[in-house]
């Protein structure tokens, strides 16, 4: 499968991947980063994969969501019948739950099922047997049951079931699959159709508070359902993406875990949120930061766990192919030890949006700000890692540094706007060298645009947000001067790239990658910016249109074989469709660009 022919389905705990052919070949459990139990999509069926399709048959012949939930309906339609079948997770109960609902639409299909778990990403082949009437699947700590009305075929050599089933126009054959630690007693049974109306009834409650009403909505709406699902429920953590090293590249190196809280990513999401009226959900992210991000400011991370942890060691899972080969498989990601410069402003930034937004305020937030603030005094002129995490030396990047400035700007906008007390003639100051020293040091006057880095000619389209951050008045020339040096140096066929990639100069990684989604989103956010408006519609429309058939991103899009990249559902690009489907309508809640106090 591409990675555009999967699609969704979560509880807000964990996700799970479902292909055009009816397999679902990604599943972790209990939660998003825990081992999957069904990895094919990293290995094949060998890896573990619950197949419910028609004998015979490869890919449907459409598929959709119900209405705005994440309940997805996978339809084959042939002369001799038509076959649908429903996948959804109910929200957590007891156990998650995975139900699959078949039903007959027309005519008679012979179905078939093959369940093979596989626990620890494939690698702990489990037991089977029969108890109580129900299919069970046990290893080490895990146990998954299966419960569903047909005769079921364990294969206990191979150890997998399979069953074959005819369906007939008005017959509804539901399965449920039910994980839990294996020393507990087996789980209650969950009422598929009971679960199914909930289910649909939660999703659809969920986004009836959704206040965006422009053009894009069904876009918007599919984005914000999508993010709901990979918010981790208990924490209010946010996961990139529900998988792990899905490439940036075909068959490349360029394969990360995503399937942490990235505080960089979760402070455009929270943007996105209180864009759209989700003030509940972007409290509960503001609260999990501030739990996260607690202790000593030099031990910031980029990255956390879902629950706020920060061990999130690296390791190859050796026995998985790779997803079409691609290698390595990574677990964990390294970038949680990196020092990126930019996260001390994204914290200012979302915590000062917060406030701005009217948020229930924190009282912590503040005393945490002060000691953030303090430490990025004595380190914003250290070179980091940068945005783009990269893996080779560390630089002075432009984006990092005008990040220490957002850091000193929202904190003087605190004490001015917000009542909050602090030394503002100390971060005026601030504010002020940092400018400068961008301005000088990361500017090419030849080419009127800024660049990756001090001393560097490379662009780098993180300076796509040097408008929206309001570093610069819109209308001064060095502005459209980068976004348009961005356009024509970083540009394929209309898709941006993060930075001229492959020889390992900037990022230490050899081999390219596709184009950034985000990236293009905020090429239109800052062509709407400066007025552009037609161009950035032209080129919003053009990047909704690489969405998949449910309207699904990964984070890259190869433009020139026109394959979505990386890994999928991306909460990056999501959030960039509906924070530049706000910035199109104008809203007023879309603060930035309010000017360039510190500095010319
Ligand atoms: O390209 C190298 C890096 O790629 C990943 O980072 C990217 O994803 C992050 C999560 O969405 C995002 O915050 C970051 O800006 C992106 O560059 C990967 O996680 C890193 O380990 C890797 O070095």
């Amino acid at each position: 499968m591409r990675i555009e022919d999967y699609a969704l389905v979560g509880d807000m705990h964990t996700a799970a991947l479902v292909g055009r052919d009816g397999s679902v070949d990604w599943l972790c459990l209990p939660r998003f980063d825990s081992g999957a139990c069904f990895a094919a999509l990293l290995d094949g069926p060998r890896a573990g994969r619950w197949l419910l399709a028609p004998a015979g048959r490869e890919t449907c012949t459409g598929r959709r969501y119900r209405g705005d939930t994440l309940v997805l309906e996978t339809t084959w339609d042939s002369p001799d019948g038509c076959v649908r079948v429903v996948d959804f997770m109910p929200a957590r109960g007891e156990a998650p739950d995975l139900v699959r609902v078949v039903e007959g639409v027309r005519g008679r299909v012979e179905m078939r099922t093959e369940l093979t778990l596989r626990f620890d990403y494939g690698r702990v082949v489990p037991w089977l047997r029969h108890e109580g009437g129900r299919l069970a699947v046990v290893a080490g700590p895990d146990a998954a049951w299966l419960q569903c009305p047909i005769p079921l075929c364990p294969d206990k050599k191979a150890h997998r079931t399979t069953a074959a089933f005819t369906v007939s126009a008005g017959d509804r054959v539901p399965f449920v699959l039910t994980w839990r630690e294996s020393w507990l007693p087996r789980p209650d049974r969950t009422d598929a159709e009971e679960s199914l109306t909930a289910t649909e009834r939660m999703w659809t409650h969920w986004l009836s508070d959704c206040r965006y009403d422009g053009e894009y909505g069904e876009a918007v709406r599919r984005s914000l359902l999508t993010l709901k699902a990979l918010t981790y429920a208990p924490t209010g953590g946010l996961v990139a993406a529900p998988t792990t090293s899905l490439p940036e590249r075909p068959g490349g190196t360029r394969n990360w875990d995503y399937r942490y809280s990235w505080l960089r990513d979760a402070t455009f999401t929270l943007q996105a949120l209180m864009h759209a009226g989700y003030d509940d959900e972007a409290t509960a992210w503001r609260d999990w930061l501030l739990r996260a991000v607690a202790g000593e400011p030099a031990d910031l991370q980029t990255m956390y766990t879902l629950d706020g942890g920060r061990r999130i060691p690296e390791w190859n899972p050796d026995w998985l192919a790779g997803y079409e080969g691609a290698q390595p498989v990574r677990i964990g990601n390294a970038a949680s030890a990196q020092f990126q410069l930019d996260v001390y402003g994204e914290i200012m930034d979302c915590l000062e949006l917060a406030r701005d937004a009217g948020l229930r305020p924190n009282d912590d937030a503040w005393d945490l700000q002060l000691v953030l603030m303090d430490y990025l005094e004595g380190a914003w002129r250290k070179p980091d890692n940068g945005l783009w995490e990269t893996r080779g030396p560390r630089r002075d990047f432009v984006h990092s540094k005008v990040l220490a400035w957002v850091a000193a700007d929202r904190m003087i906008s605190a004490v001015e706007n917000h009542g909050r007390e602090g030394p503002a003639d100390r971060w005026r100051a601030l504010r002020e060298e940092i400018h400068r020293d961008v301005c000088a040091r990361g500017y090419d006057p030849g080419r009127n645009t800024f660049t990756q880095y001090y001393g560097s000619t490379g662009l780098d389209a993180a300076l796509l947000l040097i408008p929206r951050l309001g570093f610069l008045p819109l209308d001064d020339p060095r502005v459209a001067g980068t976004v348009d040096a961005v356009r024509r140096e970083l540009c394929e066929d209309g898709f941006v790239h993060r930075y001229r990639s492959g020889t390992g100069d900037v990022d230490g990684l050899i081999g390219g990658e596709g184009a950034f989604l985000a990236c293009s989103f905020w090429l239109a956010d800052a062509l709407a910016l400066l007025g552009r408006r037609e161009e950035a519609r032209e080129l919003f429309d053009r990047l909704l249109a690489v969405r998949n058939d449910v309207g699904l991103l990964a984070e890259e899009y190869d433009a020139v074989h026109h394959r979505q990249l990386g890994n999928f559902p991306q909460a990056y690009s999501h959030v960039s469709i509906v924070n530049t489907a706000v910035a199109l309508a104008g809203d007023s809640r879309t603060r930035r660009a309010r000017g360039h106090p510190g500095g010319s």
